[in-house]
């Protein structure tokens, strides 16, 4: 940890007001060697530590005038920045760049990890991010409820593995029968992913329900998984009948054999995984689906998360603890709402905020992935909220460890395989 006494030969300090209370920042500043000037849009070049302590937690508005320029000559300087709290132009609740923010090398927030180093734009600008909660007693810090909880695959396993260890006299009878239902023409590669994530995270028997031509794609991947080719939502009604668990959307268009087979997976009472389309045909006007009854788990990325809300992609991201809330209590569901920083919300209002995964996530047949990964922990006998947490940070942390393997650029989906099946055992 950097202390004001190490940096003390430095000159780093703005001044920018002449409030009570920087007046005796600065005061403090003046006593530990700093040599405080006005800023004239220049820093001094011999600098070898930028601290910036200039906007803070309380920034709800666009970043303009002085404050810009000081955040633009920190950016262009070539000493790295040291964040105190917050990177200065970052909204600590939403993670959003509120025009332009500090590009820190490294960040120490204080007392509470604020939502908005985590997820949407705040990785990226917070560099390394240190915590130190200060001389507070627990009490004083319990008495500011946290917003979310920080989870990730590391956070979870520290005291227990993420899934029970089975008992030796346990049978695929025991691990669930989970039936994914996708794959219109031309994409039968997002069903088939889907069901060998659901296998390789130890879901008992996965079976899928797919148009005809794609089933011999499904048995040639994965042989271990059934797959039935349905035309209609009748011939899904056998299938119904022998799963647990239930998965719809990887690559199940928007057709009205999509719809028969969408109303099949609605009207029956088993828990389910809703994604990618089946998100986009709930959202669709006419449609009115909640399920205050029913274990759900629904996985929008921000694009299915805007049709949801009937709002923006701009929107549910300039806000993204907000918008996986609205959903979680319109739908009566628990939400995964995809991105850097996957946040998990409740329909009781509990959140979480995933800090596993990399930028090699964003390609095509991911989320078919994580649907796959949900569904398997489903069928183990999770709860909704525990399949959701966990399936989140094991799928983002088998990315990480793909990633650190061969890079993050080329990652593929079905390279997460072995890793998840590293990391459920
Ligand atoms: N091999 C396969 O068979 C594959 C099938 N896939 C299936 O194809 C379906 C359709 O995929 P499309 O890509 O056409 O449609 P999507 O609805 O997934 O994406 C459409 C648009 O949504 C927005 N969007 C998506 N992700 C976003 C993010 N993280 N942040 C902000 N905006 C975002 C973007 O504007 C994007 O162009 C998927 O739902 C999936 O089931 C894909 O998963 C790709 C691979
Ligand atoms: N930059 C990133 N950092 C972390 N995770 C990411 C990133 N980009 C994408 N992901 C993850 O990758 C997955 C992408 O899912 P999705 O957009 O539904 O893909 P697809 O429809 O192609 O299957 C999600 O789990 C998302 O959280």
């Amino acid at each position: 940890m950097i202390t004001l006494g190490e940096v003390d030969s430095h000159r780093a300090a703005l001044s920018l007001s002449e409030s009570q209370a920087r007046t005796r920042a600065r005061t403090e500043a003046e006593a530990a060697g700093v040599v405080a000037t006005i800023f004239d849009s220049n820093l001094p070049d011999d600098a070898d530590l930028i601290v910036d302590a200039l906007l803070g937690t309380g920034l709800n508005a666009v970043v303009q005038g002085t404050f810009a320029d000081a955040i633009w000559a920190m950016n262009q300087h070539t000493a790295p920045v040291f964040s105190v709290d917050i990177p200065s132009g970052l909204n600590a609740s939403t993670g959003q760049i509120m025009g332009s923010a500090v590009n820190a090398e490294s960040t120490l927030t204080f007392i509470g990890l604020k939502p908005g180093l985590i997820t949407c734009d705040g990785p990226d600008v917070c560099g390394e991010l240190y915590f130190d909660k200060l001389a507070l007693s627990k009490v004083e810090r319990d008495a500011v409820p946290a917003q979310a909880q920080r989870v990730s695959y590391y956070l979870l396993t520290q005291d227990a593995p993420l899934l029970m260890p089975r008992t030796r006299n346990s049978h695929k009878g025991h691990n669930g029968h989970a039936l994914l239902l996708g794959g219109d023409a031309g994409l039968g590669g997002a069903i088939s992913m889907a069901a060998d994530a659901c296998c390789r995270v130890g879901a008992g028997l996965t079976s899928c329900a797919t148009r005809p031509e794609n089933v011999s794609v499904v048995l040639a991947r994965r042989p271990e998984c059934m797959a039935a080719g349905v035309n209609s939502g009748l011939e899904v009604q056998p299938l119904l009948e022998r799963a647990t668990v239930l998965a719809c959307g990887p690559g199940l268009g928007r057709t009205s054999w999509a719809e028969l087979l969408l109303q099949q997976v609605i009207q029956s009472d088993l828990p389910v995984v809703l994604d990618a389309d089946a998100l986009n045909i709930i959202a669709s006007p006419g449609s009115q689906t909640e399920f205050s009854e029913r274990d759900v788990v629904l996985t929008p990325h921000p694009g299915e998360a805007a049709r949801l809300l009937d709002s923006t992609i701009a929107d549910v991201q300039s806000d993204r603890l907000a918008a996986a809330t609205a959903i979680a209590e319109t739908y009566h569901a628990v939400v995964i709402l995809k991105g850097h920083g996957s946040v998990i919300a409740g329909p009781d209002g509990r959140l979480a905020i995933c800090t596993d995964g990399n930028p090699g996530m964003g390609t095509g047949g991911m989320g078919d992935v994580l649907t796959g990964v949900v569904a398997g922990l489903l069928a183990q006998g999770l709860s909704p909220w525990e399949a959701a947490v966990r399936g989140a940070c094991l799928h983002s942390a088998a990315a990480d460890m793909a990633a650190d393997s061969d890079g993050v650029r080329g990652l593929l989906a079905t390279d997460l395989l072995p890793y998840i099946r590293q990391l459920v055992n």
